[in-house]
């Protein structure tokens, strides 16, 4: 049978499809599902009053990381320490409660292996190529850069999940995003994230699958391109791919949940299969030049609302759109800007490098070393580094890395979700400006009246230096 060539969102499509119907709709095979505190507890409770087991418990991994405290757990005697949030105390302890009860593997809270869950899916090898992952968290996005068809979803279906192993799902169209070029100095994945996200908007994805390709994709490393498929979300899309390599392999081998042996090469064969075919179409393809990109980071309370760090503050009036022109205005009432403002002339009280979007091994090198044998300047009243897992955090104690980090006066933080949205102790404060490497800089998102500036790790750095936006290139000398 001669087939027409395939994207590689098609073939993952295609090989997951359980059963078509008449509308469009196909119900779809899931692979592999992870669990965090928040959308989980209604779904288990579900399926504890239908008297439900799990479907396929060895399929699924359960992680706290959104509620937790990044300060110690234990106390001097190893005793576990209260969460003094009730709701947070109740969401954790439901996970602890439900994963044994359903026999679901659970990373505790203490375990070396805990972290966000974006970051510990990969990390444990057990988001792999080819496979559908879901997990109720829109950031699911990530697990795209390893070539997973990896999407959020709500709590109704986390319980369809974790009942079938299957959900109904309508086929998305694809949108090819392909930078090419070099990034220059200063220039990361965040940038590149950024500049996806400001380019298409926050809904311009909506209803499509990314396929990010492109030489400066190519060339990026594997935790890179976990910050960049994150973001997907962030343009509207649920999901981000990258087309499975050489790196993508080399990242994976050896992993805990990956496979070995005589599987490993059944599974190599298979991911190598599924690169988008030459001559595949995608239903629309935007080209960036990476000359383009520079050092960017937000003014507003969207993350589209980009802008590179020698910019300066839009003038509201300056859209074209008659809507944008409103929540520019209201972003800017919020955010407490004056349109025309240099990006480098605003003050940040609050540093916070960490997320499921820049928190792996990599992110931390490059802030340190931005940071090694320089301080935090005197208006920065708060400075957290949060690794984005325990064995993020270990190679990093390993590396020295905590000790430039505490050494410039940051705080080395146990790993979760932290700062990047307010439901743990970490917050910032009313009023006062952040610059964070999180992936959402929403109205309320760091906490009631707190303004988010998104920013790369090094640029996060640089602002902690100089207590203002900093252009890292200018701080770096280059
Ligand atoms: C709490 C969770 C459901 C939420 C999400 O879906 O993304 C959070 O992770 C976020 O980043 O806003
Ligand atoms: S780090 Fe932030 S974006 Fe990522 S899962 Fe946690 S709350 Fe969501």
């Amino acid at each position: 049978m001669a087939s027409r060539p395939l994207t590689l969102y098609e073939k993952i499509w295609a090989d997951h499809v359980v059963e078509r119907r008449d509308d469009g709709t196909c119900l779809i095979y899931i692979d592999r599902h992870l669990v965090h505190e928040v959308t989980s507890p209604q779904a288990f409770a579900g399926l504890r009053a239908a008297g439900r087991p799990v479907r396929r418990p060895d399929l699924t991994l359960a992680v706290p990381d959104h509620n937790l405290p990044t300060t110690a757990r234990v106390d001097a005697d190893g005793n576990r320490l209260p969460i003094a949030d009730p709701a947070g105390a109740s969401q954790l302890a439901a996970l602890e409660r439900n994963a044994p009860e359903f026999g679901i593997r659970y990373i505790d809270a203490v375990a070396a292996e805990q972290g966000i869950v974006h970051v510990v899916g990969p990390e444990q090898g057990f988001t792999l190529p080819g496979t559908t992952l879901v997990c109720g968290d829109s950031h699911t996005s990530a697990h795209g850069a390893l070539g997973a068809l990896a999407f959020g979803i709500g709590t109704s279906e986390v319980e369809h999940v974790l009942a079938t192993q299957t959900l109904l799902l309508k086929q998305s169209k694809t949108m090819e995003v392909r930078v090419e070029g070099t990034l220059g100095f200063g220039v990361g994945p965040k940038d590149v994230a950024l500049a996806i996200v400001g380019r298409l908007g926050a809904a311009g994805g909506t209803g499509y699958v990314l396929e990010y390709t492109g030489s400066v994709i190519r060339d990026m490393s594997i935790e890179g391109r976990l910050t960049v498929a994150n973001m997907s979300i962030e343009a509207g899309a649920r999901s981000g791919l990258i087309a499975p390599d050489d790196k993508t392999l080399a990242y994976l081998q050896g992993r805990p949940m990956a496979p070995t042996g005589a599987d490993w090469d059944k599974a190599v064969a298979y991911w190598r299969s599924l690169a988008t075919d030459p001559g595949a179409r995608y239903d629309v393809t935007v080209v960036i030049d990476a000359a383009d990109i520079s050092p960017s980071l937000t003014w507003g309370t969207s993350p589209e609302d980009v802008v590179s760090i020698t910019g300066a503050v839009p003038d509201p009036d300056s859209f074209a759109d008659p809507a944008k022109r409103t929540a520019a205005r209201k972003s800017l009432d919020y955010m407490g800007l004056e349109p025309g403002t240099r990006m480098e002339d605003i003050p940040v009280e609050n540093i916070f490098i960490g997320s499921c979007t820049n928190s792996r091994i990599e992110d931390l090198r490059a802030a340190a070393e931005v940071l090694r044998g320089r301080r935090i300047a005197a208006g920065v009243r708060q400075a957290l580094v949060v690794p984005g897992s325990g064995l993020v955090k270990r190679q990093a104690e390993a590396e020295g890395l905590d000790r430039v980090f505490t050494e410039a006066g940051f705080e080395w933080r146990e790993p979760g979700c932290s700062m990047c949205l307010g439901m743990n102790p970490d917050r910032v404060p009313a009023g006062e400006r952040c610059a964070s490497t999180s992936n959402r800089n929403f109205v309320g998102r760091q906490g009631p009246g707190a303004r988010t500036h998104l920013v790369s790790p090094v640029m996060a750095a640089a602002a902690a230096v100089t207590g203002r936006l900093t252009d890292v290139r200018s701080l770096m000398g280059k």
